[in-house]
């Protein structure tokens, strides 16, 4: 096969004498070199003394005739062009480059490419054409200026290179750093009718040309002739050129780029989603004002009042009565046979030391979950109610607040009423309800204050967020409220103006509110209206607040006067006070012991002490109590209060108040309040109002909460905008970092390590940059588990929404902006559909890692268990990535741990997308050209798996995200 070059030297026999390109006066044309000889070595398709005259017959011919002076070639079937060099079909090149040979007609050079073009518009001279032909091995172009038959002159351009654009790969753009050029001898443009000898001499470079599809195309150089084509000149061109396999194997590939339209249909979109995301945003935010940021003007209007109340159903007033409470946990008696009862308007404290069994107590009562096994029974309005129906008439707040701190008060409150007020309640009576829960708990004046974010943004005060806490359990108007240390950690005003507010709220509403509490100040324990005293669990004391003293003293152990009763009555349950070695007080404390011991109280007696405060003063009881507890009904000394030692003092204390008449009564009354009571579960004093949803699933409730919380979501994430341009920043750092670290990567040896690498870390860093949703749940996970005990919303609807408007935009986001950065800096695979692909692989690869993160968020409740757990799981998985070990290196009986790695899908992805259609050329050590295939195949790669790695992608963040959402339903409960 004989495969010419574009500079094979020419047979000369001899040289004529009349012709020495060594001398001044002769010259090789047409970018023929000078041998020592004084021959002219042409180009191919040159021939001539000078390479000044076309050959004919065609590329491949052994022996080609010479043109006749100025007439057109006669060339061979499937040959055309000035000289016969432009093939027109495959079967014209398969004679001389092989079987398998074929014509590429577009402009794209693969080793040698010719063209003959014609020239439209040069009006003012007739019938101009040019002849060009490209060696790619030497970078080197030649082009001739013809008119009609005659070369006019030549340029000789080196220093070329080209770039293919767009996908189709139809479209060349290329360019020549340096030119020269020669006037043919008396040419018509050389002197015989016009002279542009000197112009022509001029000609330097550089020069530019672009061809579409192998036709349209034009050319122009900017040294010279661009002052005489300043319009370029344009061409209708036939380019042709003969290639095999081998020469697609031989090339070194081209330098390719997007064209600038591409780049600016990618830069467009970037825009276009940003304008997007903004207007999205705003008519969000806009929209969101209106629904929950809203100020309704209050009017004194009763209708009102009642249409609002028409939907809050739990409305009767509340008895709690509780009998024997027991608690064991872990074999451990935290709860003895607690008995008590709190009436409708009554604000009951549960008091005691650290320890005591306060919490445990109010946990139960509010029927939280418990690890423990509890038995006793607790009954509202003697009787029991389902969890569901016991939830929607009960309020509960928890010890610390667990608030959104991007919220506004008013948003807070509105969220918790939108989520817990019935579906069907109109937007205006919810607005309404907010606006009296704020001005019942004195909130309304910071309504638009936004709750803050420890540490990051200042809000409200511990005390308001403690109001506003209260309030979100007071929007569905409940008769029954818990509240677990409602004044711990705030200062005395904001305590008792918390206190204050619970007391205002017990008398306006008859509600029935417990709290527990630890010692609170003498101004505050004046507002209970009946005091649960514990001590390791057991009741000490259970009456009215304002007998206790009495109660105490007639035990022997006087309240000082100087003393806060509070603060006296923890320190008793703790130790035996020192002023008990009195002798007078031992007495004292015999006397009333005795009293205690035996005496038995009339029925009138003890209906007065346990009366409501609604019913009868406090003052009343007080006084019958003191009666009780003072009768003169004296008894014998006894000897065991010589024995009192710090040890048996509590239980001294316990077994007084278990002795006690008011025990008695206590009990007494709770029977009888409980007389008939049954665990029937068909209670309905509140449930069976209409506008409360049944228990089974709505799909309209569904979507109800699924659109507030994503509300919500969204609220977070726009005012929390430091997570969301951290993201971004990152991303566009890091994108900018790789891309300057592999800038403009070759395609030999070292640049299809720096692909691999590239790719390779691009993948780590995504996966470890993922992570960050651990945290971001953690944080949000006693949210969660309160807002869910509570009956906000359900697992799904919350997880729906952290998906759509958390997970997705912080995991599809940065990948994005990162491929994008570093694809153009690198220079990985241009083609349009080679990059969007690229993207798609980086995105599911984010969403694949944020999947497995969600999973240990939901999975473990220690943020650092499931840190360790992500990043190890993170870890193995790049170890199957195929990059670290060779995936036919690993041992059969553990190569299925690949298929679990989420890695080994994203990279194989990442690495067949980019180098399938590449072929590595080295020449450090010798001309080594491998195809991409092969590479990929002995890295242990499959070429054809881009689309199965894709959708196994997709199968694992199904997978991860369907998983996660299980623990959450699961597992993320509250359990105290
Ligand atoms: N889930 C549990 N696991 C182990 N121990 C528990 C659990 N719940 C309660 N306890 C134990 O029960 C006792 C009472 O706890 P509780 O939290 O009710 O006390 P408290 O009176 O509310 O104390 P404080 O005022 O300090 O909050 C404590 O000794 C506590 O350790």
């Amino acid at each position: 096969m004989h495969r010419p070059s574009l500079f094979s030297k020419r047979q000369e026999p001899t040289c004529p004498p009349c012709f020495n390109c060594q001398l001044p006066t002769n010259s090789c044309t047409n970018g023929g070199s000078c041998e020592p000889s004084g021959t002219c070595s042409c180009p191919v398709g040159w021939g001539d003394i000078d390479c000044g005259s076309p050959l004919c017959g065609s590329l491949y011919d052994e022996n080609r005739p010479q043109r006749q002076q100025n007439q057109d070639c006669a060339c061979d079937d499937g040959w055309g062009g000035v000289n016969c060099n432009v093939c027109q079909n495959d079967y014209a090149c398969q004679g001389g480059k092989g079987g398998n040979a074929t014509c590429i007609k577009s402009a794209i050079g693969l080793k040698s490419m010719h063209a003959w073009c014609s020239t439209t518009n040069i009006p003012w001279i007739d019938n101009t054409r040019v002849s060009l032909q490209c060696d790619w091995e030497s970078n080197q172009c030649i082009f001739q200026f013809w008119k009609d038959q005659e070369e006019q002159f030549y340029c000789e351009m080196s220093e070329c290179s080209q770039t293919i654009l767009s996908s189709g790969d139809h479209d060349v753009h290329g360019q020549c750093a340096k030119s020269t050029c020669g006037c043919m001898k008396d040419a018509f443009m050389c002197g015989r009718e016009v002279d542009m000898s000197e112009l022509v001499k001029n000609v330097k470079g550089p020069s530019e040309w672009y061809c579409k599809d192998g036709q349209d195309c034009w050319y122009n150089e900017y040294s010279t002739l661009v002052s005489v084509f300043p319009d370029n000149i344009n061409l209708a061109c036939d380019v042709g050129e003969c290639v095999n396999e081998q020469d697609y194997l031989d090339v070194k590939p081209v330098d390719r780029s997007f064209s600038r339209y591409t780049e600016s249909v990618i830069v467009l979109a970037i825009l276009l989603a940003c304008l997007i995301i903004y207007v999205v945003t705003k008519i969000t935010a806009k929209r969101q004002k209106r629904l929950f940021g809203t100020q309704i003007r209050l009017t004194d209007d009763d209708q009102d009042d009642d249409d609002v109340n028409a939907y809050l159903s739990d409305q009767q007033p509340v008895q709690l009565t509780f009998e024997n409470i027991c608690y064991n946990i872990g074999g451990e008696r935290v709860l003895s046979d607690v008995t008590g009862y709190t009436e409708p308007g009554q604000l009951m404290a549960v008091m005691g030391p650290s320890g005591a069994g306060k919490s445990t107590l109010l946990d139960i009562l509010a029927r939280k979950h418990k690890c423990g096994v509890t038995s006793g029974q607790v009954l509202v309005n003697g009787k029991l109610p389902d969890r569901k129906q016991f939830k929607r008439m009960t309020g509960y707040v928890d010890q610390d607040d667990t608030l959104m701190g991007v919220l506004t008060v008013r948003e807070t409150l509105m969220f918790a009423a939108m989520l817990r007020l019935p579906r069907n309640m109109p937007l205006r009576y919810k607005q309404r309800r907010v606006q009296d829960v704020m001005k019942e708990l004195g909130i309304d004046g910071i309504a638009d204050h936004v709750i803050g974010i420890p540490g990051q943004q200042r809000g409200i005060s511990g005390g308001e967020k403690r109001r506003v806490s209260i309030g979100k359990a007071l929007v569905t108007s409940p008769q029954l409220l818990f509240l677990d240390e409602p004044t711990s950690g705030l200062d005395a005003y904001n305590a008792s103006m918390v206190m204050s507010c619970l007391k205002r709220l017990c008398r306006q509403g008859s509600r029935t509110i417990i709290v527990t509490i630890h010692q609170p100040r003498s101004n505050i324990f004046k507002l209970f209206d009946s005091l649960m005293l514990l001590a390791s669990g057991k009741l000490i004391y259970f009456g009215p607040a304002n007998t206790t003293s009495r109660y105490f003293s007639s035990l022997g152990y006087s309240v000082p006067s100087d003393y806060n009763i509070a603060d006296y009555l923890i320190d008793l349950t703790i130790k035996r006070p020192d002023d008990m070695n009195d002798q007078r007080l031992r007495r004292t404390s015999s006397r009333t012991s005795s009293v205690v011991l035996h005496n038995n109280p009339s029925d009138e007696q003890l209906d007065d002490l346990h009366s409501s405060p609604e019913s009868s003063s406090s003052i009343a009881a007080a006084e019958a109590a003191a009666t009780l507890l003072e009768g003169d009904n004296v008894a014998d000394q006894h000897e065991e209060y010589d024995l009192l030692t710090e040890a048996n003092h509590a239980h001294h204390l316990f077994g007084s108040y278990k002795d006690s008449a008011l025990a008695r009564r206590t009990l007494a009354h709770v029977q009888k309040a409980n007389g008939g009571a049954t665990r029937d579960a068909s209670y309905s004093v509140w449930v069976n109002s209409k506008n409360h949803q049944s228990n089974s699933f709505s799909l309209l409730q569904f979507w109800h909460e699924l659109s507030l919380l994503s509300s919500r979501t969204f609220i977070n994430l726009y005012r929390n905008p430091f997570l969301f341009f951290a993201h971004f920043f990152c991303s566009l750092v890091l994108g900018v970092l790789l891309g300057s670290l592999f800038w403009q990567v070759e395609i030999d040896l070292t640049g299809v390590q720096n692909r691999l690498g590239v790719l390779f870390f691009t993948c780590a860093l995504l996966g470890f940059a993922s992570t960050s949703a651990l945290d971001m749940f953690s944080k949000e996970r006693v949210l969660f588990m309160r807002e869910r005990e509570s009956g906000y919303y359900s697992p799904a609807s919350y997880f729906l929404a952290k998906v759509a408007f958390d997970v997705f935009p912080l995991r599809c986001f940065p990948p994005l902006v990162m491929g994008s950065v570093m694809y153009f800096m690198i220079g990985l695979n241009p083609t349009m559909s080679v990059f969007l692909k690229f993207l798609l692989v980086l995105v599911l690869f984010n969403l694949a890692a944020a999947g497995l993160c969600l999973c240990f968020a939901c999975l473990c409740k220690s943020v650092s268990v499931a840190n360790l757990l992500a990043n190890l799981t993170m870890l193995f998985s790049m170890l199957f990535g195929g990059f670290l070990l060779n995936k036919e290196h690993i041992p059969a009986v553990l190569s299925w741990l690949q298929y679990l790695s989420f890695f080994n899908y994203g990279y194989e992805a990442l690495i067949v997308n980019e180098l399938k259609d590449i072929t590595l050329r080295d020449k450090t050590i010798a001309d080594i050209q491998i195809p991409g295939p092969i590479i990929l195949a002995r890295f242990g790669f499959n070429g054809q798996a881009f689309w199965r790695d894709v959708s196994r992608l997709g199968a694992f963040v199904m997978v991860t995200m369907v998983a996660s959402f299980l623990f959450l339903k699961y597992l993320v409960k509250e359990k105290r």
